[in-house]
C-alpha cells in the first residue's frame, strides 16, 4: 500500500508545479481577480488533498518547556516504531537493562485506530540563526506531524488523541526508573536547586516470590493490592479518595521493610520514606505530602517511636515532669531548646493529612505504617479507614522456611526438613535469623551444612527459650514466695498487735478490778 510520505509527495509535486506557475502569472492578473483565483486553488488544494495534518511541537510555551503531549507521543510511537519503522535511535534505560528504541528522524510510521489510518512523522528544522536569550533555546526543533483523512477528524481528534495520551503515559509509568525517596530537614529547603525530598534509584530487589511468608497471606495481600490499582472508577463511585493505608507490625526481622519493597516492585510504584523526626511542624508536614507524586508509597517506619504520635498519654506525663523542672532553670532552658529542636508533628495533624489532604489531591496512594509494638500505638490512628489492613509479621513458619529456603539454597525439600518442621514449631525465630543460617558463608558450605546451621540455631533459640522460661517460672515464684511470707508477716504483725492489746486491756481490767477492791477495801 501507498504510505502517506509517497502519496503526500505525489500530489505534493502536482501542487508545487501548480503553485510555480500562479507565482509567474499572478502578477499579470488584476488584484481583485488574484484574490478569486488563490481562493479557488486553496479549495482545489483541499479537495485533491484531503488530508488532515497535526503538528505537536517538542518545545512549547513561553518557557520552551517540552511539551508533555510530545514526550506521550514519542512514548507511545516507540512502541509501535519497533514493529513498522526501519530507521531507529536507540536508548538504553534502567541502568542498562532495557534498550529503548524509538522512530528516527523523519521516518514515518503508520497506525491504526477503529479501522481508520493515520500516518506520524517526526520532523527536525534546524535553526540556523543563533540569539541571545534568558531561556536556553535549542537550535533544533522537533514536531510530530500527525496525517489522517479529513473524514475522520472527529475520530481522531478526540478518542484517538486521547488514546495516544494514556497509552505514552502508561509506558512512561513502565519504563521510568523507580526512585526511593527521603525527606530533607526544612533548613536545606530553600535557595537554588532546593528540594524537599531527595532521591536515588529505587533498587531493592525484594518480590512476593522471595518473601517469607504463609502462601495463602501473601496472596490475599497481593490480590489486595491489585484491586486498589485497578479501583480508580470504584473509589470514585464509593466518593472515597483513591488511597489505602497499611500497617504492618511485628517484631524485628520479620520482614516488614522487605514486604514494603516487595509492595513496591510488585506495583510498579515510588517510594517515599518519611522520617517524621526530621519534620518540624504540621506546616512542613503538610508541604512535603504535597510534594509527593501519585503512584507511590509514603513509608512511615516505626510508628511508635515518632514522638508525640502516641497521642495525648505520653503528654501528660511529660506535663508532670515540666512542672518539676520549672523550678530549676538551668533544666528550663535546656528543655525548651531541645523541644525546638525535636519534631512538633502531632497524631491529628498526620492524620489530618492523610485523611483530608490526599483526598483532594487524587489518587492512587498507598500509606505503610510499621511498627514492633501495636499494642502502644492510639486506637484512632490505626483504625480501619486510615489504616484499611492490619498485616502481622509473624516469626518464621516452615511455609516461609521453605521458601527461605529456595531463594537462599535452590532446594524445594531434603532429608532435613521434617526436624526442621517439629523444631519451628517449637520456637520463635525471626525470618531474618533462618535466613542468616541458611546464607553460605564460604565454598565449601554445602545444603546439608547450611540446613544444619540453621538446625544448630534452631536448638540454641530453644535452650534460650528455655532458660527464659525457668528464669521467668523462678522470678514467679520467688513473687509468689515474697508476697506469701509478706502477707504471713502482715498477719503476724496484726497477731501482734490484737496480743499487745488484750494484754493492755487486761492490764486495765486489772488495775480497774484493783480500784475496784481498792472500793470495796
Ligand atoms: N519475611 C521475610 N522474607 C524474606 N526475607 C526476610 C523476611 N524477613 C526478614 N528477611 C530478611 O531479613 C532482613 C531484615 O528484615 P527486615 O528489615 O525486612 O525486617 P523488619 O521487620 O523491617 O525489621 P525492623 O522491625 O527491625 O525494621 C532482610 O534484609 C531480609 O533479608
Ligand atoms: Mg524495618
Amino acid at each position: 500500500m501507498m504510505g502517506m510520505g509517497e502519496l503526500g509527495t505525489n500530489i505534493g509535486s502536482v501542487l508545487a508545479s501548480l503553485m510555480f506557475v500562479w507565482a509567474i502569472f499572478k502578477d499579470h492578473f488584476p488584484y481583485r481577480l488574484r484574490g478569486h483565483i488563490e481562493k479557488y486553488i486553496q479549495k482545489l488544494f483541499r479537495f485533491v488533498y484531503p488530508y488532515i495534518e497535526i503538528t505537536f511541537h517538542e518545545l512549547a510555551g513561553e518557557r520552551l518547556k517540552r511539551s508533555e503531549a510530545f514526550s506521550a507521543i514519542q512514548n507511545y510511537l516507540s512502541t509501535k516504531a519497533t514493529s513498522q519503522a526501519s530507521r531507529f535511535k536507540a536508548d538504553v534505560m534502567k541502568e542498562s537493562k532495557s534498550l529503548v528504541l524509538t522512530m528516527d528522524d523523519h521516518e514515518e510510521v503508520p497506525d491504526e485506530f477503529n479501522g481508520v489510518k493515520v500516518w506520524w512523522v517526526l520532523n527536525k528544522h534546524v535553526n540556523k540563526s543563533q540569539s541571545m536569550s534568558y531561556f536556553p533555546v535549542s537550535d533544533e526543533k522537533r514536531s510530530f506531524k500527525l496525517s489522517f483523512h479529513k473524514q475522520h477528524r472527529e475520530l481522531i481528534t478526540g478518542p484517538y488523541i486521547e488514546h495516544v495520551m494514556n497509552e505514552g503515559k502508561a509506558v512512561v509509568v513502565k519504563n521510568r526508573q523507580r526512585k526511593l525517596y527521603s525527606n530533607n530537614p526544612s533548613k536545606n529547603w530553600h535557595g537554588w536547586k532546593s528540594t524537599k525530598w531527595s532521591h536515588v534509584f529505587f533498587e531493592h530487589p525484594a518480590t512476593f516470590d522471595t518473601l517469607a511468608m504463609e502462601s495463602k497471606k501473601k496472596e490475599a495481600i497481593m490480590k489486595d493490592l491489585k484491586k486498589f490499582t485497578q479501583g480508580k472508577e470504584y473509589y470514585k463511585k464509593i466518593g472515597k479518595a483513591w488511597k489505602r493505608g497499611y500497617l504492618l507490625y511485628g517484631p524485628p526481622g520479620t520482614g516488614k521493610s522487605t514486604m514494603i519493597a516487595a509492595m513496591a516492585n510488585f506495583l510498579n510504584y515510588d517510594v517515599y520514606d518519611l522520617e517524621l523526626t526530621t519534620v518540624k511542624d504540621n506546616t512542613e508536614l503538610r508541604n512535603l505530602l504535597i510534594d509527593t507524586s501519585s503512584k507511590s508509597i509514603l513509608v512511615i517506619e516505626d510508628i511508635d517511636c515518632s514522638l508525640d504520635l502516641t497521642g495525648q498519654r505520653e503528654k501528660k506525663k511529660e506535663k508532670d515532669e515540666d512542672n518539676k523542672e520549672e523550678i530549676d532553670p538551668i533544666k528550663k532552658k535546656e528543655k525548651e531548646e531541645s523541644d525546638n529542636k525535636s519534631s512538633k508533628v502531632t497524631l491529628s495533624g498526620l492524620l489530618n493529612f492523610i485523611d483530608g489532604l490526599w483526598s483532594a489531591c487524587g489518587g492512587e496512594r498507598i500509606i505503610v505504617f510499621t511498627t514492633n509494638h501495636v499494642d502502644k500505638l492510639d486506637p484512632a490512628l490505626i483504625r480501619r479507614g486510615r489504616m484499611d489492613k492490619h498485616i502481622e509479621m509473624s516469626y518464621c513458619g516452615f511455609e516461609a522456611f521453605k521458601v527461605l529456603a529456595n531463594n537462599y539454597l535452590d532446594i524445594d525439600s531434603h532429608d532435613l526438613y521434617g526436624k526442621i518442621e517439629s523444631m519451628l514449631g517449637e520456637t520463635n525465630i525471626t525470618p531474618a535469623d533462618v535466613a542468616e543460617n541458611l546464607m553460605p558463608k564460604s565454598d565449601e558450605e554445602d545444603v546439608e551444612t547450611c540446613l544444619n546451621c540453621l538446625i544448630e540455631a534452631l536448638e540454641e533459640v530453644k535452650k534460650e527459650e528455655a532458660r527464659k522460661k525457668a528464669e521467668e517460672e523462678e522470678a514467679r515464684l520467688k513473687a509468689e514466695k515474697e508476697e506469701k511470707e509478706k502477707a504471713e508477716s502482715a498477719q503476724e504483725s496484726v497477731k501482734v498487735d490484737e496480743n499487745s492489746a488484750n494484754s493492755v486491756v487486761k492490764e486495765n481490767g486489772f488495775h480497774k478490778e484493783g480500784d475496784a477492791v481498792g472500793v470495796d477495801t
